[in-house]
């Protein structure tokens, strides 16, 4: 009788359970189940649950509340999983980063990189190539503390600092707001192309003017989702859209061919050392038999590209700084002992520097650049719930970023929250704006770099305002702004050593 009794009890129980299982969309997780979701309509399938906020991360944060840290969406046709806490993240990107390995098939990404996604290093699936062209790139992109390549980035950095606070210093009219972010985009190009491909531009030069514009074009544009990634038979739709993508690459290829990489060719030195990263790819093309002609030129592409990055980056930090003039002061304060206003920053006092470096942290995480989706690329699994070959895996970073399970007040800006008690820079585990795992993002280490360089040198000549009464938006889960955005006011500081810099 007992053992009836706690028979019903258990089976009212259960019942009860996924009743409310059910009210709630999930279901019990048993060995070889997909992850629950939503019930996909015909043709769009769930793509109307994310229109209904700001950008797609926030629709997926929300769905949490109905299915669990781990459900199945279906976005047109395709069928994809979204993970949302940082162990179902890990799974994925480290445990089974070579399960995960691929990237999804929009045409987009064709559109930009010659009609083959894989010729870019970002969009690829994962291959034998992508781990070499990752090896070529990895001495000059990661270059080690104090290594050869470290002090060939601090000078060209100290360079391009010097020659962007002289072009501000003349562009800047005390009171008067700034269209500053063409200048920036030039600076960050100069970085990249000077440290690349000993190569640097007149932030007058047009041609310069207009790729860099391109570039800044086509990192926003990337940085926006369209129905059409989901639904291939809206094309037509979009076909001059496309078209455009596709004309912006092709300009972006005629300017590097024409400006660097016809010259590199013209004076290689087989037997000598690789003067910069566009030898090392050269000499690369002519040693290794697997490598063709377009790997190279995209590979240079793809890193020359990452100028626009930085640049949107440093644009979020300065406005940051604008809604949080407090933040500004810091640094100026953390700069000025640092340099004791008789010299510009270099890369060297990025460690002394580590509110500086906390704030541009702070910007990362509350800008919460989305990771680029990730494909199985084999039938594998995530928290136990079975993924098929082909789904599209979208890492829910924002919920990273943002949750209130990982931080204390996340709506704030705090760069605080990144030093330790002692001062030091300390990150949480959780924080992976780079990524993390075999795809992690492989210019890291240049954005710290350059970003750090520029952001100091600004605050170090000029307090940062915007005209009154502006009202600043940033787009929510995303570090890109608009191409055309924001002016800013430049006033020079009150301090007669650094102004004479
Ligand atoms: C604000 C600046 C940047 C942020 C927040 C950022 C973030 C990311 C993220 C999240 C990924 C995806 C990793 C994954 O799928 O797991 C990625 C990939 C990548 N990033 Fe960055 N990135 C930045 C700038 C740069 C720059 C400046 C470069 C080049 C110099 C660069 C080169 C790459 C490459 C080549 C990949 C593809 C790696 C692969 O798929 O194997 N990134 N980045």
């Amino acid at each position: 009788m007992v053992v009836l009794a706690m028979l019903s009890v258990l089976a009212l129980a259960s019942v009860v359970v996924l009743l409310l299982l059910a009210l709630r969309g999930r279901r019990p997780k048993t060995a070889g189940t997909r992850p629950p979701g939503p019930a996909p309509w015909p043709v769009l399938g769930s793509l109307h649950l994310l229109g209904s906020h700001d950008n797609p991360f926030q629709a997926f944060t929300a769905l949490v509340n109905v299915y669990g840290d781990i459900y199945s969406i279906t976005l047109g046709s395709t069928s994809c999983v979204v993970v949302n806490t940082f162990e179902l993240i890990k799974e994925v990107l480290v445990t089974k980063g070579s399960h995960f390995g691929g990237r999804p098939d929009f045409i987009r990404f064709h559109m930009l990189f010659g009609g083959d996604r894989n010729n870019s290093l970002a969009l690829c699936d994962w291959s034998d190539l992508q781990k070499t062209r990752r090896a070529i790139s990895r001495a000059y992109c990661s270059p080690r503390f104090a290594s050869m390549h470290f002090y060939n980035l601090d000078t060209v950095g100290s360079c391009e600092v010097a020659a962007f606070a002289d072009v501000l210093s003349r562009a800047a009219v005390p009171g008067q707001p700034l269209n500053v972010k063409p200048l920036l985009n030039v600076a960050c190009f100069n970085l990249f192309t000077h440290y690349m491909c000993s190569k640097r531009f007149a932030y007058d030069d047009p041609d310069c003017l207009a790729v860099v514009r391109t570039f800044d074009e086509i990192f926003w544009e990337i940085n926006q989702g369209y129905a059409v990634d989901f639904m291939p038979w809206l094309l037509p739709a979009y076909a001059g859209h496309m078209k455009k993508l596709s004309s912006w690459a092709q300009y972006i290829r005629g300017f590097i061919m024409a400006h660097i990489v016809t010259e590199h060719e013209n004076t290689l030195d087989m037997y000598g050392d690789p003067r910069d990263f566009t030898d090392a790819l050269l000499m690369h093309l002519k040693e290794d038999s697997s490598m063709e002609w377009q790997h190279i030129i995209f590979e240079l592409e793809d890193f020359l590209g990452g100028h626009s990055a930085v640049s949107n980056l440093v644009m979020l930090t300065l406005i940051a700084v604008v809604r949080n003039p407090a933040v500004g002061a810091r640094i100026q304060q953390e700069v000025d002992a640092v340099t004791a206003g008789s010299r510009h920053v270099t890369l060297f006092d990025k460690s002394s520097m580590p509110y500086t470096e906390a704030t541009i942290l702070e910007t990362l995480r509350s800008a919460s650049s989305p990771i680029v989706p990730h494909v199985a690329t084999t039938d594998s699994s995530i928290g136990g719930y079975e993924v098929k070959k082909g789904t599209v895996v979208f890492i829910n970073n924002y919920q990273l970023n943002t949750g209130e399970d990982y931080w204390v007040k996340p709506t704030e800006f705090m760069p605080e929250r990144f030093l330790s008690a002692d001062g030091h820079v300390s990150k949480p585990k959780y924080f992976i704006p780079f990524s993390t795992g075999k795809r992690t993002c492989i210019g890291q280490r240049l954005v710290q770099g350059f970003s750090f360089l520029l952001v100091a040198s600004i605050l170090q000549h000029y307090d940062v305002t915007v005209p009154e009464n502006t009202v600043i938006r940033t787009p929510t889960a995303c570090v890109a702004v608009p191409p055309d955005t924001y002016s800013l006011i430049f006033t020079p500081r009150n301090d007669s050593t650094t102004t004479a810099l």
